[in-house]
């Protein structure tokens, strides 16, 4: 049996772990997209200035739709080793670890419109009077 390559000094975990968010997001397109739309949350978040809950809950809703991509690219790159051959148990995997980014996605939806809506309505309410 082959040796485990030996790997000692966190600073190594560190660059083991930044390897593998590069290499994710050198081959996930949806991730790149959830990485950009990240960012615009953030910054819709500046521009609106969320308090301190708002913001844990939006950074939180964020990291869980990131991190969600990360296992099921992980996953997928595990099943692809597992099974390079079409094999059912193999796909419906795949779709489950899909299945559980969709849900999460769902859910990271809904945070955001019950913490944003308010705000662009405010906002649209504050254009009319203005107008006026
Ligand atoms: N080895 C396999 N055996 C059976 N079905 C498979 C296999 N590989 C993929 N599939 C089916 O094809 C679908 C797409 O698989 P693929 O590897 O292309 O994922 P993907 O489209 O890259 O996923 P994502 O869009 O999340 O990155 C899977 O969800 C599964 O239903």
């Amino acid at each position: 049996m082959r040796k485990k390559k030996q790997t000692g000094a966190f600073t190594d975990s560190f660059r083991y772990a930044l390897n593998g968010i590069v290499y994710a997001l050198k081959t996930e397109r949806n991730l790149r997209f959830h990485v950009f739309f990240a960012f615009l949350v953030v910054e819709v978040s500046f521009f609106f200035g969320l308090n301190k809950v708002e913001w844990a809950v939006v950074l939180f809703a964020i990291a869980a739709v990131i991190s969600a991509e990360l296992f099921n690219t992980a996953i997928e790159n595990l099943v692809d080793m597992v099974s390079p051959e079409y094999r059912e148990p193999a796909g419906k995997v795949k779709d489950i670890a899909s299945g559980a980014v969709l849900f999460v996605v769902f859910i990271a939806v809904v945070i955001g419109l019950v913490i944003f809506l308010p705000y662009f309505i405010a906002m649209g309410n504050e254009g009319i009077l203005k107008k006026r």
